[in-house]
């Protein structure tokens, strides 16, 4: 017989305690046992489907419990009151994510149960027994959307509260965008959705939406006791959707809600569910609370189809999906516990990880080869400290005691007794072991480690390479530089190339490139224009001026005068047909310059340098900023069409040449209709490095 997912203990005072039993998180659904198949079947492409055996869904068990359990409580003659909590000193994580993934695989937005009017409202809310929340650890998303029903919220110290729906491209739908307001006021619950800032439950009491903060072994008694208070009038019965008094007058609100529309603009220029969480929360209250969850279900349902929400999605899973490596972390190996790192080299990246671990608690003995650089490298260390303290990051003791766990070493002999020392990539030579610990330690520094093979640039910078090159090469057939690096923008990364060589340095892009050119010489432009910019006194932000101009205080402005330096570099090049600018859309700009990282990308995943497609989407958005919203690289390819994206370089090829030329990887994935992101079985020929 299956456990049951919501279980109800009635005690002798009468008070049923309800509890959410769905580890690790309590997610309000199940995932089954059968709904734990290889990610890259779930995510890939409608187009294209996988026979998946024995797919079983059960995705409103958690919630059909809830609602049995409550019909129950509310029928028994000895129950006076309620209290919910979640097992395992967890609340709940919300509602389960798998299911926002199974409907985007089928388009089968029925699988989305409708809770917010018939559990939320007509349940729990309206019960007629008093319901108090005892929320513990984290109470997130739908979590905090059922707490906020109950009509009083009891709550341990230090637990997580938040709305972060807005990260999945939806918005809250349990009710969430009109009980926060009227819970805590308009501008605080913007806050907390807008940015899916969560708070924390100290905070959560001097706002009001906490009652009362209790320690954890007591946080059962207290809201028992709290839930017969009620029962007898001896506390208030509040329910939330009824409040008005936090939300101030009919024009105040509109006040907020038009600045917040401006800075969501600002935040999130290129997604829907900003402004729609807004349009929700104006409905309700303009018409009324129960009016405003009446739209935001409609609402919610729209957004959970859109691709913004696809992407997200798949980023959520793919990200968590970067810790599970093949013959590493399943064959039942424990990671070390590690006290003590030596970190080689205390440049830009060197000293970024020695402060990392030493904030952590880590000792770090940081080797360099020479006094002088030694001292530069700790110099860096104790900067980044202190900017995480003025930043409000780190207390002043704790950057005392992280910079006391710096050693510095210009020889080897005070690495005898250290844990670890920083290498990164794997290769053939590496054991299951050190990854497993070097992937558990780089979690211990809040990084989220992609393990990745070796080659040229590895898998981040090998596929983006061709992003610079080619733009440059666009630059070069006459485009401005200043209308690729818009269009990116507003593709969403954060800025365009030529910005981003500015900001990196010239430096960076000639070594690179060097490097680049060696291993790749049939796909390389060699650009005059590097040079030609040092030539003439430019350097990039570090001196201020490069393709733009850098001034204290104030925005990066195109600076006009670089570009008889661009026509120089043109001349010199001379690639123009017929020595005449090329006419090209803005759409076409932008899949010039990515569709090119596309190839690259396949080549990656051909040449098995990363174990599966997601973990390139996922070192995409957190390694090169693509926007997370477009889920990646790999799933944008594979959204935008593997065989528009193949067609398209085959043409810019015949026109400009072999840079553009499609791999074979590419080939037969378009041809044979197959997404990028399949695993490799699904066409022949991939190889691995791992
Ligand atoms: C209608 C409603 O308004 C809609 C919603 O509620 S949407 C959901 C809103 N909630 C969220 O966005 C919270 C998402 N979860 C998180 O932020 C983090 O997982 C957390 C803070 C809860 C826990 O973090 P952490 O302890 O680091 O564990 P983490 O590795 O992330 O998660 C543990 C496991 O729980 C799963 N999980 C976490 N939250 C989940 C959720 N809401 N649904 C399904 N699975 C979830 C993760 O996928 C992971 O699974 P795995 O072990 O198989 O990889």
């Amino acid at each position: 017989m299956a456990k049951p997912h919501v279980t109800m203990e009635v005690g002798n005072d009468g008070v049923a305690v309800v509890t959410l039993v769905n580890p690790p998180v309590n997610a309000l659904a199940i995932p089954s046992k059968y709904l734990l198949l290889p990610l890259s079947v779930l995510t890939i492409n409608l187009r294209f489907f996988f026979v998946i055996d024995c797919v079983e869904f059960d995705g409103d068990a958690v919630i059909a419990g809830l609602k049995e359990k409550f019909d129950e409580a509310t029928r028994r003659n000895d129950v006076k009151a309620l209290v919910l909590t979640g097992k395992g000193g967890r609340f709940s994580g919300g509602f389960d994510i798998n299911v926002f993934q199974k409907v985007h695989a089928t388009g089968d937005i029925s699988l989305m149960p409708d809770v917010s009017v018939d559990l939320v409202v007509n349940t729990i809310e309206d019960c007629k027994k008093p319901v108090v929340a005892a929320v513990e650890g984290l109470a997130l998303g739908g979590g905090l959307e059922l707490a906020m029903g109950c009509h009083a919220r009891i709550a341990a110290p230090k637990t997580q509260l938040g709305l972060p729906e807005l990260t999945l491209g939806v918005i809250p739908g349990f009710g969430g965008t009109q009980r926060l307001p009227r819970l805590l006021g308009l501008s605080k619950a913007i806050e907390i959705m807008l940015f899916s800032k969560p708070i924390m439950s100290e905070e959560g009491k001097k706002l009001g939406l906490i009652d009362a903060i209790v320690p954890s072994q007591e946080l059962l008694k207290v809201s028992r006791q709290w839930a017969l208070d009620i029962s007898e009038r001896r506390k208030p019965w509040l329910r939330s959707l009824h409040r008005t008094d936090k939300i101030g007058s009919l024009s105040e609100a509109r006040e907020v809600l038009k600045a917040a529309r401006q800075q969501a603009k600002k935040i999130a220029p290129n997604v829907p569910q900003h402004q729609a969480c807004l349009d929700v929360m104006e409905e309700g209250i303009i018409h009324g609370g129960y009016n405003g969850v009446l739209k935001e279900a409609k609402v919610f349902k729209e957004l959970v189809m859109t691709e913004t929400s696809k992407g997200l999605v798949h980023v959520f899973f793919a990200q968590r999906m970067t810790s599970k490596i093949p013959k590493v972390t399943d064959v039942g190996l424990k990671p070390r516990h590690i006290k003590k790192v030596a970190v080689i080299g205390g440049g830009l990246m060197g000293s970024g990880i020695a402060t990392a671990f030493i904030v952590s608690n880590i000792h770090v003995v940081l080797k360099e080869i020479n006094s002088e650089y030694l001292q530069k490298g700790t110099k860096t260390i104790e900067a980044n400290v202190r900017s995480l303290v003025t930043r409000g990051k780190l207390t002043r003791d704790k950057a005392d005691k992280a910079l006391s766990m710096l050693k510095g070493a210009l020889d080897y002999s005070d690495f005898k007794d250290v844990d670890m020392v920083i290498e990164i990539v794997r290769t053939e030579k590496t054991s299951a072991q050190a990854i497993l610990d070097l992937m558990t330690v780089g979690k211990t520094i809040k990084k989220v480690p992609v393990v990745v093979g070796n080659c040229t640039g590895f898998a981040v910078n090998r596929a983006f390479f061709p992003y610079t090159q080619s733009a440059l090469i666009l630059v070069h057939l006459g485009v401005d530089v200043f209308r690729i690096d818009k269009l990116i923008s507003s593709f969403g990364l954060p800025m365009g190339p030529f910005q981003l060589q500015d900001l990196s340095g010239y430096g960076v892009a000639l070594a690179v490139g060097k490097e680049f050119a060696n291993a790749f010489p049939d796909r390389t432009f060699q650009s005059p224009l590097i040079d030609l910019l040092v030539k003439d006194g430019r350097n990039g932000k570090t001196n201020g001026k490069g393709y733009y101009i850098y001034e204290k205080g104030s925005k990066p402005r195109p600076d006009p005068s670089v570009l008889p330096v661009i026509e120089e570099s043109r001349r010199r090049a001379n690639i123009m047909p017929n020595g005449k600018p090329i006419n090209i859309t803005d759409k076409e700009i932008v899949e010039m310059i990515l569709f090119p990282v596309v190839n690259e990308a396949c080549r990656v995943l051909d040449e098995g340098v990363v174990v599966r497609a997601s973990d390139l989407d996922t070192a995409s958005v957190l390694g090169m900023s693509f926007p997370s919203y477009r889920g990646g690289i790999v799933f944008w390819a594979d959204l935008v069409g593997p065989k528009h994206v193949y067609d398209s370089l085959k043409k810019w090829s015949q026109r400009f040449g072999d840079f553009y030329k499609p791999s074979k990887f590419l080939e037969e994935r378009a041809t044979g209709g197959i997404p990028l992101s399949a695993p490799a079985s699904s066409s022949s020929g991939s190889r691995s490095r791992m």
